[in-house]
């Protein structure tokens, strides 16, 4: 596989002693060359933590992190011109313009594109001549993914690069993606939009409590997941099917067999003459299935001592 990411095993803690917290436990993935790769997650369960390890801007505590065959932070001189790096909150200085912004930003890349590159690609160019204090929250955003993309990255890291995006300009940031994907840019990113994942993901890691619960093409991901079945209780003896279960007045049954569970039910109603108020079949999807990880209890090491 041509890797250009790889990471085993890592580890990352934050504090020491009582108060020490495991954000980071045990980590396995790869990045293939020119893939778009989503970490997806609830708030804390760990993405920026892990992105953190694999842009190098802090070391492992345990585990090893490969980019382009390099340590990320060691290596870091040879490894940081072909980076792009968008981070949560660029914390870019407020009193200076659009356009003196970059043109700093410019003179840290090493083999830059132009302003008016990234200006026209991220639809600022009206913008230029505006203090960065004056924008609007989806504006900023912006500006810091034009800093990102100055250094023509071959890898580009991005951390929620649509939070604060209206809609429109959502999907503009999503074909100007995947126009560099196009043009063969590998791509990291954090976003908690399921669709946006879906939209541009090949590879999803849904990360749950600091570890990768499931990773896998969207296909994979959901495939391996049941569907669910639910109805008000109808108030007669239920059908005799396997997982069937009542909570409340509601009945449910997950299921890896939709269509057969389903005409199993609907045969079953309609030989008792009953109408079955409030029935939702509802197919696996990448939400059911992160809303299910996210439901799911964090195990033991949260706040062990390290
Ligand atoms: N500097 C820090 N000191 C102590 N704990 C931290 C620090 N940074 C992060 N954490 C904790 O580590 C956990 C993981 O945080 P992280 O920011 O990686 O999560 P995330 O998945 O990116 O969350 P979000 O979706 O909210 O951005 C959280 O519980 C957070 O509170």
């Amino acid at each position: 596989m041509n890797a250009v990411i790889s990471a085993h095993d890592l580890h990352r803690w934050y504090g020491h002693g009582d108060d020490a917290y495991h954000a980071v436990r045990g980590v396995d993935l790869n990045v293939r060359q020119g893939e778009v790769f989503a970490l997806l997650g609830t708030n804390g369960a760990g993405k920026t933590s892990t992105l953190d390890l694999l842009e190098g801007l802090a070391a492992p505590d345990d585990g090893v992190v490969e980019v382009f065959g390099l340590d990320p932070m060691r290596d870091r001189r040879r490894v940081r011109p072909d980076l792009g790096i968008m981070l949560q909150s660029g914390g870019l200085p407020a009193e200076l313009t659009v356009i003196e912004t970059l043109e700093m930003w410019r003179g840290t890349c090493t083999h830059p594109t132009t302003v008016d590159d990234v200006l026209t690609k991220v639809q600022l160019t009206e913008r230029a001549g505006v203090r960065v204090g004056s924008l609007s929250g989806g504006e900023k955003r912006r500006v810091d993914l034009a800093c990102a993309l100055l250094g023509r990255p071959r890898l580009l890291f991005l951390d929620e690069p649509t939070t604060g995006l209206d809609p429109e300009n959502r999907r503009a940031t999503w074909r100007l993606l995947n126009d560099l994907k196009a043009s063969g840019v590998t791509m990291v990113l954090t976003t908690h939009y399921l669709d946006e994942a879906e939209a541009l993901a090949d590879t999803i890691a849904i990360m749950h409590a600091g570890t990768i619960a499931r990773s896998g093409t969207l296909r994979e991901i959901v495939d391996g997941h049941p569907s669910t079945i639910a109805f008000d209780h109808p108030g007669i003896t239920l059908p005799p099917l396997p997982g069937l279960r009542v909570d409340g007045g509601r009945v449910s049954l997950t299921t890896h067999r939709l269509q057969d569970d389903l005409l199993a039910v609907l045969t079953w109603a309609h030989h008792e003459r009953v109408t079955l108020p409030g029935l939702t079949a509802r197919a696996a999807s990448l939400e059911s299935v992160f809303l299910d990880l996210a439901g799911e209890p964090a195990d033991d090491k949260i706040g062990a001592t390290r």
